[in-house]
């Protein structure tokens, strides 16, 4: 109950905030339609009585009954105009507000919590249902205003015939009952429902038809479909059976008080026959308070799901972590000695090994750095806290001299241009995918050009059929698909809109791309971070797997499980025959 009480407050204290106009004007035109159906009864009784009466003011009644009618049909109509527009509203302000909420405070660190990581899927998915839930809580207040005024009715003819709104209940709880038949029938044959559509996709799918001509095993399928096929229709009837008997039980309940009712006010009316009007009133609301019971229940149904997602969002909320003050001193304009990371050690959480250990290291200011290491060796995490996407558990970085916890991270990243590892996809239009990388001038079409082409990716852009302006990727539209490496250039294009930043960094930029394009993104790249070091003492940071980009680097930093293992040049370093000369040594076995 406190999750349907939650999810009344919520919608209705959303919905008065956001348009109080519309929420009055749906709530009357719906208890408005609601509360005509019971009327209507009570219409065809006073005309009944009436008509048996010859008294010619039943042409009054039918009147009545006839405009009552036509509200119940229409109300909703209008109501549905204003609600949907207030659902919608709603829906957009609460995406809002989870929007926000999963943006604070500035880094990753909540996102690793599962609990919180699940809590936000959870109401991301369950959003699209608040409009729904909306129509539920008028639709709720116009059915329990009509069961009110039914029960009235009803007692007034006789206090039994109450015992009608108990009566309404065992045909819901059947149809319940019945429903889990068949979803338990359902869920058992998921598996064998699986493989018969896999069956049938092999079957009739260009791809699987020429491997199964080659082995003469069509007709061997087909029969496997086929029986699979009997054995899933022949649960499923058996369970449709069941559950047909089970709604009937329900039903019959209901029957057997409505004939009892029926009974009982044709006795009323055979003693006294100004009460046949009775009879016709009863045989009309009965069969309205077994509908009101029903969807009641349904509509409670609806609200306690959207309860679940009101108390999902008030426990995001009552976690929401507010940006820590103080960090609010200014970011160098230029890098003058360069970065400085100081005993740095990271854990992602508490329970957790170290990540990072102790990590000292001084990134000169102009600037390349490369970070090598083996698989898991800490160095995509030595980036998001260079980023600001996580602080360090313990130590310090330091650019310039001033903590970077110092810094107002957002006002940090704005000096940043960063390639991950694991690049987002955003399906937009190529100028927007390309543009977000510097929202200042992403409809600037030269920029986002001059981005695509120092990212080798010019070509993208003057594809057929929209250029800049078509969609990437086929998520939602008709665009164009891109391949793995495409989509990896337009990720290194978004990266390259910023063109002075203090710091650029490229996470395995080239894993997708091969071995040609990868040596000329890299030239262009550095064309773009030698004009930052000039202008900004800007530091260009690359996290490598492969060997050949790294010789021409100032400084190679080796990570070995979270520590640094090495630090100088490729020649001092092979000299060294250390970590970095035996990684060097097992690449080239590799790949050369
Ligand atoms: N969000 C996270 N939560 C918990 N552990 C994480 C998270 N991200 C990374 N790790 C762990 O941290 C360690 C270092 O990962 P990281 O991605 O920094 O390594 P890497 O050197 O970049 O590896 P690779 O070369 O495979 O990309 C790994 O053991 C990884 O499982």
């Amino acid at each position: 109950m406190s999750d349907i009480r939650r999810a009344v407050r919520l919608l209705l204290t959303l919905a008065w905030r956001t348009d109080r106009g519309r929420l009055v004007r749906a709530a009357l035109l719906m208890l408005v339609g609601y509360v005509a159906t019971p009327l209507i009864a009570v219409c065809l009784k006073v005309l009944t009585d009436r008509a048996v009466a010859h008294d010619p003011r039943a042409l009054w009644a039918a009147l009545a009954a006839a405009v009552l009618l036509v509200f119940e049909l229409m109300m909703a109509h209008f109501a549905h105009l204003s609600y949907f527009e207030l659902g919608e509203m709603e829906e957009e302000t609460l995406n809002s507000t989870l929007i926000d909420l999963a943006g604070r405070p500035d880094g990753l660190r909540r996102f690793d919590d599962p609990e919180f990581a699940d809590t936000l899927r959870l109401v991301r998915e369950d959003l699209m249902n608040i409009r729904m839930a909306l129509a539920a809580v008028l639709q709720l207040g116009g059915v329990l205003l009509q069961t009110a005024v039914a029960t009235v009715i009803l007692a007034r003819v006789s206090p039994l015939l109450v015992l009608l709104l108990a009566a309404a209940l065992p045909p819901v709880i059947a149809g319940r009952w019945a429903q889990r038949i068949i979803d338990r029938a359902q869920e058992a044959e998921a598996e064998r429902t699986r493989l018969v559509n896999h069956l049938l996709r092999l079957a009739t799918s260009a791809g699987s038809v020429k491997e199964l001509r080659l082995y003469r095993a069509e007709r061997e399928l087909a029969g496997l479909q086929a029986a699979l096929w009997r054995r899933i229709t022949a649960a499923s009837w058996r369970a449709h059976r069941r559950a047909a008997a089970v709604r009937a039980a329900g039903q019959t309940v209901f029957g057997l008080a409505y004939g009892g009712a029926v009974l009982l006010v044709a006795t009323y009316a055979a003693r006294d026959h100004a009460r046949l009007g009775d009879v016709v009133l009863i045989i009309t609301l009965a069969v309205q308070v077994s509908a009101q019971v029903s969807e009641a229940l349904s509509l409670l149904s609806t609200l306690q799901t959207a309860g679940r997602t009101a108390g999902r969002l008030d426990r995001l909320r009552a976690e929401d972590v507010a940006e820590p003050a103080g960090a609010a001193r200014a970011v160098p304009d230029r890098l003058r000695r360069g970065i400085r990371l100081e005993g740095v050690g990271f854990r992602y959480s508490a329970g957790r090994p170290p990540v990072l250990r102790d990590v000292t290291l001084d990134l000169p200011a102009g600037g390349t750095v490369v970070v090598v290491g083996e698989n898991g060796a800490g160095k995509s995490t030595l980036v998001k806290l260079l980023c600001g996407l996580y602080d360090p558990t313990s130590g310090s970085i330091l650019v310039d001299g001033i903590p970077l916890s110092d810094v107002a991270p957002a006002a940090w990243r704005r000096n940043l241009t960063v390639m991950y590892q694991d690049f987002s996809r955003f399906q937009l239009t190529l100028r927007e995918s390309v543009g977000l990388g510097d929202l200042a001038r992403s409809g600037d079409d030269t920029a986002v050009l001059g981005a695509l082409e120092r990212a080798g990716a010019g070509r993208i852009a003057t594809k057929p059929p929209a250029g800049l302006s078509g969609l990437v990727g086929t998520a939602y539209g008709d665009g164009t698909e891109l391949s793995g490496g495409q989509w990896q250039s337009v990720a290194l294009a978004r990266s390259l809109m910023r063109t002075e930043p203090l710091l650029l960094v490229m996470d395995e930029p080239t894993a997708a791309l091969d071995a040609a394009a990868e040596s000329a993104i890299f030239e262009r790249y550095r064309e773009s971070a030698r004009r930052a070091a000039e202008r900004r003492g800007a530091i260009t940071l690359f996290v490598s797997h492969r060997f050949s980009t790294v010789h021409k680097a100032d400084l190679i930093v080796v990570l070995d499980q979270g520590r640094v293992a090495e630090t100088g040049r490729h020649a001092d370093l092979l000299a060294a025959g250390g970590k970095y000369a035996e990684l060097f040594r097992m690449h080239a076995r590799v790949y050369e």
